[in-house]
Formats: structure tokens, sequence, C-alpha cells
């Protein structure tokens, strides 16, 4: 029995790309508050330890086919604090992304909703890339974007500086001497960085968790060392389990030789299973939602622009090693066509077999479109029951893989009904999640410390007195 964090990485209209166009699934963001009270709900009667919302700081056409859930979508700060008051115990994890936003609004706002919710929320911080992020801050992108881990870095800093404006004690608000204010109790920033300035302190009370949980995404080596120095969540997207076991040993190592604990920092995998009541009725969804997906053959007149490449025929003739041009989509693989492919051609005929129940030589073979879907939808997914999916968790948390995972939903709302409701239970009844809360805050979720104010060690003392 391996207790895991479960989180819910929340894409209101669906994770999978084609999900939005399933029968009786959630599809016009105007109705997104909606959708996020009630994941939030069914979210928090299931014991997920929190909900994590992602955020993109641009939109386009291009985003409309490729990541549909980019399009249009509710600010993750204003997500999280409207949740708060609609929630008691579950953890809210905001992204901000550190290039463009400002540290002393990130550190009151995140610092306030963190007070508002009880201890409650948690900051992804992030470094896009997105030349168009940059345009829309009126910034130049050729000049932040080398050096935005180096500001990532500092606008940790000065956060961890600014929550500890006043100490956990500074507000005596004793009416007879009419002292509100502990004297000493509340410092300056000062903070200089190359990046970022602020000289503080921060006019908001120090937050519940003392610190709000930091995570950190991403798998280059900067990426890496900046979350194994002193992220609390490490998101990786690992390709397998032995992929993933290696990213966790090197993460802690890393983590090990910055002189830290190195199992404070938790290591976190985004995850898209496809639930259904038995086996077959999960791989009938992933097939549909596989036949729900267009490629590029699908539109006559050419795609529309910004159409992902990827999803043709000719992206397919490439990886298989066999010329597939002019022919249908909807083209049966039968063995004799399988035969023809190179090795990443079985391997997409295996994953389609398995998430879908398809065989070359079955009654239901699996057509090109399913193979180029395979190959080009690049998400964690697991198909089958609440048994199949809780055992791959087991699994993969008994191996060392990881500390937990990030659950897209492949549908909205269902998908994430069909989580809670049956895969949540069969984890609680497997030990890998409590029956019920048993902390307050989401750093007692994730089984992590309080920090101490930086103002309390040793050698800030003579700087109260
Ligand atoms: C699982 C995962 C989720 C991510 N979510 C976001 C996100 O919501 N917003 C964002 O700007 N970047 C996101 N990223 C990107 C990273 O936060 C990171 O800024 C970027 O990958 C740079 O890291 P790199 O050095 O590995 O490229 C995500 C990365 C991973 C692996």
């Amino acid at each position: 029995m391996t207790r895991l964090i479960i989180g819910a990485m929340v894409r209101a209209i669906g994770a999978y790309p084609s999900g939005w166009r399933y029968p009786g699934a959630h599809r016009d963001p105007r109705n997104d508050a909606g959708v996020l009270r009630l994941t939030a709900r069914l979210a928090e009667q299931a014991r997920l330890d929190y909900l994590f919302f992602g955020d993109w700081l641009a939109t386009g056409h291009d985003l409309e086919h490729r990541d549909p859930y980019l399009v249009a979508r509710i600010d993750p700060l204003s997500t999280i604090s409207h949740l708060a008051a609609v929630t008691d115990r579950i953890g809210l994890i905001a992204t901000v992304d550190s290039t463009y936003a400002d540290p002393y609004p990130v550190a009151r706002a995140t610092a306030s909703i963190d007070l508002l919710s009880g201890g409650r929320a948690g900051l992804n911080l992030v470094t896009s890339a997105d030349p168009r992020a940059a345009l829309n801050h009126g910034v130049d992108f050729e000049r932040v974007n080398p050096t935005r881990y180096d500001r990532a870095v500092e606008f940790e800093a000065v956060l961890r500086r600014l929550w500890d404006s006043f100490d956990d004690d500074a507000i005596v608000a004793d009416a007879a001497s009419g002292r509100f204010l502990a004297p000493g109790s509340l410092h300056e920033t000062g903070f200089r960085g190359e990046h970022v300035r602020s000289a503080g302190p921060l006019n908001v009370l120090r937050p519940v968790q003392g610190h709000l949980p930091i995570v950190r995404s991403g798998g280059s080596p900067r990426s890496q060392l900046i979350a194994a120095q002193s992220a609390d969540l490490a998101l990786v997207a690992a390709n397998d389990l032995a992929h993933a076991v290696s990213v966790r040993e090197e993460l802690r190592a890393l983590a090990f030789e910055s002189g830290r604990d190195d199992r404070t920092l938790k290591v976190i995998a985004p995850v898209l299973p496809i639930v259904g009541e038995t086996r077959a009725d999960a791989q009938q969804l992933a097939d549909e939602l596989s036949e729900l997906m267009q490629l590029v053959e699908d539109w006559p007149d050419g795609p529309p622009p910004g159409f992902p490449a990827s999803r043709s025929l000719a992206s397919l003739s490439t990886l298989v090693g066999v010329d597939l041009a002019g022919r249908s989509p909807d083209l049966a693989v039968t063995p004799s066509v399988a035969e023809q492919f190179g090795a990443a051609g079985q391997q997409l005929v295996e994953i389609v077999a398995e998430r879908t129940g398809r065989t070359p030589g079955g009654t239901r073979p699996p057509t090109l479109r399913h193979l180029v879907v395979a190959a080009a939808v690049n998400a964690p997914i697991i198909v089958g029951t609440a048994a199949d999916i809780a055992g791959e968790f087991e699994t993969w948390g008994e191996a060392g893989a990881v500390d937990g995972f990030n659950v897209l939903s492949a549908v909205q709302p269902s998908q994430f009904e069909a989580f809670t409701s049956l895969v949540a239970p069969e984890l609680v009844r497997r030990g890998v999640l409590p029956p019920a809360y048993e902390g307050e805050t989401l750093r007692e979720h994730l089984g992590l410390e309080r920090p101490e104010s930086s103002f309390a060690r040793p050698s800030y003392a003579g700087a109260h007195i």
C-alpha cells in the first residue's frame, strides 16, 4: 500500500482534443464557471488533494485544434479564489508565469487567497516561451526570453521574502493597551535582484501555510535544477515507468545535492485515464474519441491555419515507413498492411489495440485514423476500469516512479465524474488515498511541513529586538 498524492489538472472543456465534441460534453466556455464548481465539488467529495489550473498567456486560431481548452479560459487566480468560497477542504493550485508577472501583486493575491481559503492555495510557477505572451505584455520577447529562468529564480526568492513580511504573531490587537502590531514584527523585504526588485513589506499577513506550496514543471536541465532546489512539487512529463523512475531519482539527487531534505520534493506525473464500468466500455470511449479527431485529409480545401501537421497521413507515412498518401484515413489496417510497417508502426498498432481493443486481424480492425491519433495525441493515456487504473497508479507508486498524479479528464464533466465515482473509491479501498481529509491545509495534504519565516532564523534574531 503506497499513499499517493492525487490532484486533478482541470481543463474545463476536457483534456482530450476531441473531448468537447463527444455527445453531452461541456463545450461552451461561457458556462465554464458551473463546470468548475461541479468539478470542485466532485473532487472534494472524492477526497482529492488538490485541483490544478494551468495557464497560457496567449490565444489564437492555431490552438483551436491543437489545444482547444487553451482558446478561452478563466484566469487561474480568479478561478481558485472563486472555488475557495465553494469548497472547504481541497487544495487549489493556480499557475502564474514569472516571466511577465510582477512579484508584489502575485505575493499579495496568493497570500490573500491562502488566507481566504484557510491555507489551501498553491502556486505553479512557469516560464513560458510563447512570443505572443511577450507581445501581450508589451515586452520584447528577444530581451526577456534568454533570462526567463534567472528571473524565475529571483521571482520565487522575492515571493518567499514578501510572504514573510509579517511575523506569524505580528497582530496583537490589544484593545486595552492600544497596541495593534507587535513591535519589530513587520520586516522590510529589500530584495534587489537583477530582474526583480521589491522594497516590501507586503501589506497582507503571512499566509496560513507560511509559504504556499510551489510547483515547477518542465523537462530541461535548468528547469529540473530549479525544481530540485526549492519546489515542493515537480510536475514531470514521463514517457513510461522506467523513464519516470530515472527522472524522480535524478530530481531527488539534485535536491539532496542542493542541501535540502530530498523527501520534501514530491514528483507528480500527469495522467489521462479513460474510465469505464467495464474495460470494453472504456475502450469504446477511447475509440469514439479517436474517431472524432479530424485529420489534415478531412479538409478537402486544406486544413485551417495552424492545424497540427502531425495529424496527417503524411506524418504517419514517415513514422511507419510506408507511403500512405492518397489513402482514406478510414482505411482498415489489415494484417497484410500492418506487416509492412517498421518498428514504430508496430508499436502504434499495439497502442491502438490496448486503448481501443481493435486489432488488425480482429472483427474491428484499426483504421489509419486510429494510428495517426495514437501518434499525435501526446498524452499519458490509460484506458480501463477503476481496478485497471488504480492498479497502474499503485504499480508506479511502488516502483518509486512518482509521489502522485495530476489527473486529466478526456471529456468534461462525465469522465471526471467517472474518475471520482469509480477510481477514487478504488484508490481509497487500496489505501492509496485516505478515506477522509486528515489535515486542513494543502501542505498537510501533501505531507509537507510549514516553513518558518526567514526572519525567524537565528541570523535575524537581532533584528527583532
Ligand atoms: C506537465 C507540464 C505542465 C505544464 N503546464 C504549463 C502551463 O500550464 N503553463 C505554462 O506556461 N507552461 C507549462 N508547462 C511548461 C513549463 O512550465 C516550463 O515553463 C517550460 O516547459 C519550460 O521548461 P523547459 O525548460 O523544460 O522547457 C508545463 C510543463 C509540463 C511538463
